[in-house]
């Protein structure tokens, strides 16, 4: 079998053009839906992440600002920075972008977004509720992997999805949400035994790692979808953590990176900030 790729930036592209109708539309009601990017440091890869997110809002007419703060910043100065923005009622999305420098404790910084700005989805407020089945914003990534196996035509539901790699960013609240849609999910990580007898069992399989090319064809079902989040810089060049030649063989649908999961992640940033500005709008 050879996989049909699916295009995460194309899917981008099309959901932005629709997303770009909607923040017209709410501009005429006087609703500008605007989000803020903090980021601290200067680390390149997140500087590259960020501008992105930059450029994506800008294109969809969308409102949004960048606080770049120096990497030595203290945590009361950050924690002060995002309660400025929670006070600030032109402001409906609050995006910290990480991982943070050592002095500054990520969790205080995640739990003193107000939850209703919490783009990200990462606020114990959200994740609760995300867990418990409420409407909530879905954390970006897994949210944009549900968009794209949906607009794909894969069935969730009775499907085996294996989750490779638990971290609270990715892994663990993609199988979450997998699970809502009654997939029957299995988390693998640092620590699990023959991952490969498990991978090799997923309708599904998810790859959140950060080691280039870990899963291969070998480690894959015939037909299997296989999502690869994993994003990696080897010698200047960006690449996933599944072997897309020797997976795209057996799998059934394939995302490439870049150009997969990635995009979604950005658009499904943008989809939550202008849910957040209905929401306070009451729209
Ligand atoms: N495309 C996108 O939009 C995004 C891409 N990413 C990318 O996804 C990847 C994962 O990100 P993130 O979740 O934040 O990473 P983390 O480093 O936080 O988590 C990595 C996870 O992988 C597990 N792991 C490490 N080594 C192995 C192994 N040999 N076998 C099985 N599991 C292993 C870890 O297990 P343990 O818990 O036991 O340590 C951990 O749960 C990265 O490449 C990142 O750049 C991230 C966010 C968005
Ligand atoms: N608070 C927070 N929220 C995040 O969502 C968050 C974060 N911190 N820290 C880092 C990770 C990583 N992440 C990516 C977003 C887009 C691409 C993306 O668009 N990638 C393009 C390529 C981009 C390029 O060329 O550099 C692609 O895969 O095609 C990748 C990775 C969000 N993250």
């Amino acid at each position: 079998m050879s996989a049909e790729v699916i295009y995460g930036k194309d899917l981008a592209t099309q959901i932005r053009q629709e997303m770009k109708e909607e923040v017209a539309s709410l501009s005429k009601e006087g609703i500008h839906p605007k989000l803020v990017v903090i980021i601290v440091g200067e680390d390149p890869a997140s500087q590259s992440y960020v501008k992105g997110k930059q450029r994506a809002s800008e294109n969809i007419g969308m409102e949004s600002d960048l606080l770049e703060l120096s990497a030595d910043t203290s945590q009361e100065k950050l924690l002060e920075t995002i309660e400025q923005l929670n006070s600030d009622s032109a402001v409906h999305g609050i995006l910290v972008q990480l991982p943070l420098p050592d002095q500054i404790d990520e969790q205080k910084v995640i739990e003193a977004i107000d939850p209703k700005k919490d783009v990200d989805g990462f606020h114990p407020i959200n994740v609760g509720k995300l867990m418990t089945g409420q409407e909530t914003f879905y954390p970006c990534t897994p949210y944009g992997i549900l968009v794209m196996l949906k607009r794909a035509n894969v069935t969730i539901e009775g499907k085996h999805v294996v989750v490779v790699g638990r971290s609270n960013l990715v892994g663990k609240p993609v199988g979450q949400l997998l699970l809502n849609e009654n997939a029957t999910v299995t988390y693998c990580h640092s620590r699990t035994k023959n991952m490969k007898e498990l991978t090799q069992q997923a309708d599904i399989l998810i790859v959140a790692v950060g080691k280039p090319h870990m899963i291969t064809g070998e480690d894959i079902a015939e037909g299997a979808v296989v999502i690869d989040v994993g994003v990696n810089r080897v010698d200047g060049k960006l690449t996933g953590d599944v072997d897309f030649e020797s997976a795209s063989e057996k799998a059934s649908y394939i995302t490439p990176v870049p150009k997969g999961v990635g995009p979604m992640t950005i658009t499904m940033l943008l989809h939550n900030t202008i849910k957040a500005a209905k929401w306070i709008h009451n729209r």
